[in-house]
């Protein structure tokens, strides 16, 4: 991936069954929980890296005592800074009990974390600010401790404002700012309810049919009661990703099947998928059962996960990206008019390299079929060396560009950054034959297109090819997305910045003051969320005429190469990732009735120069 898509939060829910001292004898360690969350956490720690979470509620614990526990981090390693005070904490134990861990009765009592019940988040924020306190999972505090809530997710609201309305309360100026925070007292609204009507024992699935239809965007939650219930649940689209594993010591759920597999080393079908509109619930007692809370809707679960977001180390994952690049060996085999002599193929690290493998499978495909082809035509009339000379044709692979790591230049603003800024990318010399060979490089999706331009284009042309071709895995970002992504700003979106830039050219900005007025009046009467009238920027054009444009954008003016780009089409795209078809980012099709208000909204900022996002 050429530039950050800020991913999504990861969540991370473990519940223990048995009695700690049932893990230090089975596995030697009463912190066999904690270590696994940590393994949770870290396996997943693509997916949000503003900070980290967790909490921990204890069992039967003695009126008094504290039983809900919780710390955030914003350190640059967010997850190893939380259990390494974990770590410090044993230790200061241990320095005077040596051996306190041989007591798991003791430990409980002294060490806050010990809970049977676990939390964990990872956070990249798509509301309010990036620090501490913005950080999962938020906790509400109460006497009853039925009240207590600890609670995390992978999600963006749309409707915050309206949450708050909704359940007549008025936020604080921190609340206002926060999805969690509106989610936060939606819940705790009608667990108190609950609560009251029957102390300490409220009917979860009761409170989550009350409160989650009032949610409007993507969601998959964990929450811990301080009773010792708790629960996970997933938006009734899918959107946001959910998977759990049970077995007699554990329940466990989180955003990435991959991480639940390689934690507790568990099979590819002993996962399972939280279905949308579900949640598993568990009791105090360790029993849980799956409900169905919501009526499930269209699936929609978001494309993104399986594109880029989710680790490739997916079995399902891998293969479908393996077909993402595979979809696309045929036009780019059309666009090198089959001349794979003078073409060379390789990708924008890391995450585009599993596209990679496809998009060079379906080279070798070709190639090997032209030599059969010829072999056959040859009759009888070949030499050794002639055949030779066929069978080891190859499709040429390079690893040409290198991401290096982070350059933080000390100069922001004057002439010398360009030059500074190309060098976050570098390229292998002698690869290339100037001005014979065509470079093929894959990535993974183009956001804003301005790593491309000004580092990577800039760092290619220097191997001077003839040509370069930058393919992307994923279709045209051109629409913002508002469930979980922080990718919400159409001004940001070089295939916006492309449609504008051609109606310009051809005298048609009627189109962008049109819109803009349609979009007031829809304001005005108050039905944003009827229509998305951005749909109207991109109308006139086709597909590849945006993509040309595109292609244009990112080549730097000083240089004289010929560029290229070739994006997956939408039908492709659901071809090889048939379980997760959510692609309102690049159909404009939202799932949910906010949708449409939030793309309008964006771009009514756009058009007023306000550099906020549209929910
Ligand atoms: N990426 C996410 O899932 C973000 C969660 C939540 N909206 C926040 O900003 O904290």
């Amino acid at each position: 991936m050429s530039e950050d898509i800020k991913h999504e939060c990861g969540l991370a829910y473990i519940r223990l069954r048995k009695p700690f001292s049932f893990y230090q004898q089975k596995y030697g360690a009463v912190t066999y929980g904690l270590n696994k969350l940590y393994l949770l956490m870290e396996k997943q720690h693509n997916r949000g890296q503003d900070g980290a979470g967790i909490a921990a509620v204890k069992l039967n614990v003695e009126p008094g005592n504290p039983f809900l526990h919780r710390m955030r981090s914003c350190a640059p390693q967010p997850i190893a800074d939380i259990f390494f005070k974990i770590g410090q904490e044993i230790a200061e134990l241990e320095k005077y009990q040596p051996d306190i861990k041989q007591h798991p009765g003791l430990m409980k009592g002294h060490l806050p974390f010990l809970g049977e019940l676990l939390l964990g988040h990872l956070r990249y924020g798509t509301q309010g600010k990036n620090n501490a306190e913005f950080c999962h999972p938020f906790i509400k505090r109460d006497l009853m401790p039925g009240k207590n809530l600890a609670l995390a997710g992978n999600f963006n609201m749309v409707n915050t404002d309206e949450l708050f309305d909704l359940i007549n309360m008025a936020p604080g100026d921190f609340q206002k700012q926060s999805d969690l925070a509106a989610m936060m007292e939606v819940f705790h609204h009608f667990l108190s309810k609950a609560d009251e009507e029957h102390p300490n024992a409220a009917d979860i699935i009761h409170v989550l049919k009350k409160a989650t239809p009032l949610f409007d965007g993507g969601y998959s939650i964990g929450a811990l009661l301080g009773n010792g219930h708790s629960f996970v649940m997933r938006d009734a689209h899918g959107i946001r990703p959910a998977y759990y594993y049970i077995n007699d010591e554990v329940i466990v759920a989180a955003s990435e099947r991959a991480a639940i597999r390689t934690t507790f080393n568990v099979g590819e079908n002993e996962v399972m998928e939280l279905m949308p509109g579900t949640a598993l619930i568990v009791d105090d007692t360790g029993n849980y059962r799956i409900e169905q809370i919501l009526e499930p809707k269209e699936r929609r679960a978001c494309s993104f996960e399986r594109i880029y977001f989710s680790r490739g180390s997916d079995e399902k994952i891998y293969r479908e990206r393996i077909a993402l690049g595979h979809h696309l060996s045929q036009t780019v085999l059309d666009r090198i008019n089959y001349d794979l002599k003078n073409t060379i193929f390789s990708y924008i690290p890391n995450t585009a390299e599993v596209a990679f493998y496809g998009l060079v499978k379906g080279m070798e495909e070709y190639l090997n079929k032209i030599k059969v082809e010829r072999i056959l035509s040859w009759g009888n009339d070949f030499t050794p060396e002639k055949l030779e000379e066929m069978v080891t044709r190859k499709i040429r692979q390079e690893k040409i560009a290198i991401k290096d790591v982070k350059l933080r230049t000390f100069i922001t603003e004057d002439a010398n950054r360009n030059e500074m800024v190309q060098h976050v990318y570098d390229v292998t010399y002698g690869t290339v034959r100037r001005n014979e060979d065509t470079l093929v490089v894959i990535d993974d999706s183009i956001v804003r297109g301005t790593t491309l331009k000004e580092s990577i284009i800039r760092m290619l042309a220097r191997l001077q090819p003839k040509k370069i071709i930058v393919v992307s895995s994923a279709p045209q970002i051109r629409y913002p997305d508002c469930y979980g992504i922080d990718m919400s700003k159409l001004g940001d979106f070089i295939a916006f910045r492309a449609a504008i830039a051609l109606l310009k050219e051809r005298n048609m900005e009627h189109v962008i003051t049109d819109i803009q007025e349609k979009i007031k009046e829809l304001q005005r009467n108050n039905q944003l969320h009827t229509e998305n009238m951005v749909r109207h920027i991109y109308k006139p054009f086709t597909t590849l005429e945006i993509s040309d444009k595109i292609a244009q954008l990112i080549t730097p003016s000083e240089l004289n190469i010929d560029v290229e780009v070739i994006y997956q089409t939408i039908e492709d795209l659901h071809d090889s990732c048939p379980t997760n078809t959510g692609d309102w980012y690049f159909t404009g099709n939202y799932p949910t009735a906010g949708g449409n208000r939030v793309v309008n909204k964006a771009f009514l900022n756009y058009m007023e120069g306000k550099n906020v996002r549209g929910y």
